[in-house]
């Protein structure tokens, strides 16, 4: 599949990237919203390390095609590779984004080697980015078992301890945006996302029956909470359902750290957050794996992949 950030300018959306009407954003120009979601800032990542992976991952996408075409991969075994579009999509349709998949933590030699080596601070400045969110990630997990009265460690073992994933997004000027989508409405498959969005917005999240733009703050991380953290709490920390949309006139950016089980990993509402006679478990018990495989077969639909997952009393 050819990508879009090979083709310097997109003076109309091609036909291939046009969806179908019930699935084009509805709510365009809406004003940026500070209700949604909670930006994080303080958070201890340095500026100069956020900044310094922002500008080689845009670096990365504006090499020349033939630098970029040893990396394509739709291969999920990659530990890094570059597409377009998204795998999930039931229908096949297009979507406005090529993307990064980079299994970025633990940094080993194995991880290392697959990443590419241009542009040249490509490889040091992910390392030192992908520590640093990870770290701020466990303490997230932390302060937020600590605010569900679990013991500060309960998310740190298994729960969080597969190897983290990252997309980052890529989003080119669309010269259309009513057409098409950055990227389809779906809850995050993990335990935990951080995101950097840069300063364009694009991140939509759905509340009351309404898509609303997640403001840009200025170096501040926006945290989802994935699906896992949703049946771990019984329902009580539910993930919210988010989608991209494009713009006419920026490329957008957003580098987004996935906080996941390990794949053999069990998971199911903590007896903790269940109480037989006023708050009855919600969801069956599982291995991560199982969950990763109905995603793929729910193409990303929240209520779908739930479903499936769902104690139905
Ligand atoms: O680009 C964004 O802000 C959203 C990205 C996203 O939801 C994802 O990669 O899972
Ligand atoms: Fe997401």
């Amino acid at each position: 599949m050819e990508l879009l950030s090979d083709c310097p300018v997109h003076a109309s959306v091609p036909d291939k990237y046009v969806l179908p009407p019930e699935k084009r954003p509805s709510l365009l120009n809406d004003e940026p919203s500070s209700d949604v979601a909670i930006p994080v800032v303080n958070h201890g990542v340095a500026e100069d390390v956020v900044q310094g992976f922002r500008e080689a991952a845009a670096g990365f996408f504006a090499m020349p095609a033939e630098d970029k075409l040893p990396y394509r991969s739709d291969d999920l075994s990659k530990h890094f590779r570059v597409s377009s579009s998204t795998p999930y999509d039931r229908n096949g349709d297009r979507y406005w984004l090529d993307y990064l998949k980079i299994n970025c933590h633990p940094v080993t030699d194995e991880h290392v080697r697959e990443w590419p080596d241009k542009p040249g601070s490509f490889r040091s400045s992910l390392a030192e980015y992908s520590t640093a969110v990870h770290e701020l990630a466990q303490t997230l997990l932390r302060l937020i078992a600590e605010g569900l009265s679990l013991d500060g460690g309960f998310f740190a073992g298994d729960l969080s301890g597969g190897s983290t994933q990252m997309n980052v997004n890529y989003y080119p000027p669309c010269p259309d945006p009513s057409l098409t989508l950055g990227l389809l409405p779906h809850c995050d498959r993990h335990l935990l996302t951080v995101l950097s969005q840069g300063d364009v917005a694009g991140l939509q999240a759905r509340h009351g029956g309404r898509w609303l733009l997640v403001r840009p703050v200025p170096g501040a991380f926006v945290v989802n909470l994935g699906h896992q953290m949703e049946i771990i709490t019984n329902g009580l920390l539910a993930s919210v359902e988010h989608r991209a949309v494009t713009n006419t006139d920026a490329v957008r950016l957003s580098v987004v750290t996935l906080i996941m089980p390990k794949m053999e990993c069990r998971i199911g509402p903590a007896p903790e957050m269940v109480n037989e006679a006023t708050g009855p478990a919600k969801f069956k018990e599982f291995e991560f794996s199982e969950f990763i495989k109905a995603y793929s077969a729910a193409a990303a639909s929240r209520e779908d992949v739930l479903h499936y997952f769902r104690i139905h009393r």
